[in-house]
């Protein structure tokens, strides 16, 4: 099978995307996606988006981590408000389906914000946060990131008796001021640090205003990869009008065969 692709980045979260709206019926399996995401053998990408057509709304996207695994992706979700805008699907708002539900997106200049599912909930592991912001998170605060090897951390806590099963995605983050972090991810179904994680970077965010006690979220992430921003409100014990912002690019366009 040929088909052609476009490799986009969003803070160095990196993502193969298939316009799949004149082919409702195309798969990739597993095996496929990790080839197409291996950076020595194939394309190179944390994920691949498929883009489908979508009955009411502008558009449907199916995220693979570069594991095959599925999941909701925060940073690939801005890369496919930019895809679908290149493709004539929307101008500078976006309402798309996801696989946690429905989701709207504003481009606003370089940036694009998306708009998170509603957290109502969350619990702590010892002093860490468990958050499930579209993917489930785990968030410690650490004094310095640069004193941390996030992969051995990560994978740690990844492959632990408690989250060996389901998986589980990890931050560490330090605090640089009242409304700064500097974050670093380990993911699970990359298996790896990546220079981002968007449903990570807003994880963190909420964990943050609990440590703080504050209602009014409005923060600047630091990550391997770049800055997000993250807005919520939050409710005691809950958050809603989360907001990840940042940019989306393309990096190039191509055609391969498997
Ligand atoms: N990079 C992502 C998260 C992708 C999903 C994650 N690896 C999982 O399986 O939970 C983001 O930007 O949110």
């Amino acid at each position: 099978m040929t088909f052609s692709f476009t490799k986009y980045q969003g803070t160095g979260n990196d993502f193969i995307m298939v316009d799949c709206t004149s082919a409702k019926d195309f798969e990739l399996d597993n095996e496929q996606i990790a080839d197409l995401c291996d950076r020595r053998f194939g394309i190179g990408a944390d994920g691949i988006i498929l883009i489908f057509e979508h009955p009411t709304l502008d558009f449907k996207m199916t995220y693979y981590n570069s594991d095959g695994s599925q999941s909701f992706c925060g940073n690939g979700a801005r890369c496919a408000v930019q895809f679908a805008k290149s493709l004539g699907l929307i101008e500078t708002k976006a309402k798309f389906e996801a696989i946690d539900g429905e989701h709207n997106a504003i481009i606003d200049d370089e940036l694009i914000s998306v708009k998170m599912k509603d957290v109502t909930s969350y619990t702590k592991d010892d002093t860490a946060y468990i958050i499930d912001t579209g993917s489930p998170h785990y968030v410690k605060f650490v004094a310095d990131v640069d004193d941390e090897d996030i992969v051995e951390y990560g994978k740690n806590i990844r492959y632990s008796k408690k989250y060996k099963t389901k998986g589980i995605n990890v931050n560490l983050v330090e605090v640089l001021a009242d409304n700064e972090l500097e974050m670093l991810t380990y993911e699970r179904g990359v298996e790896d640090e990546t220079y981002s994680c968007g449903t990570g970077a807003t994880a963190v965010a909420l964990a943050f205003s609990l440590v703080l006690d504050y209602d009014d979220i409005d923060v600047k992430i630091f990550v391997k990869g770049g800055e997000l921003y993250v807005k919520a409100e939050r409710n005691n014990d809950t958050f809603d009008n989360i907001y990840l912002i940042g940019p989306a690019e393309k990096v190039f366009v191509g055609e391969i065969t498997i």
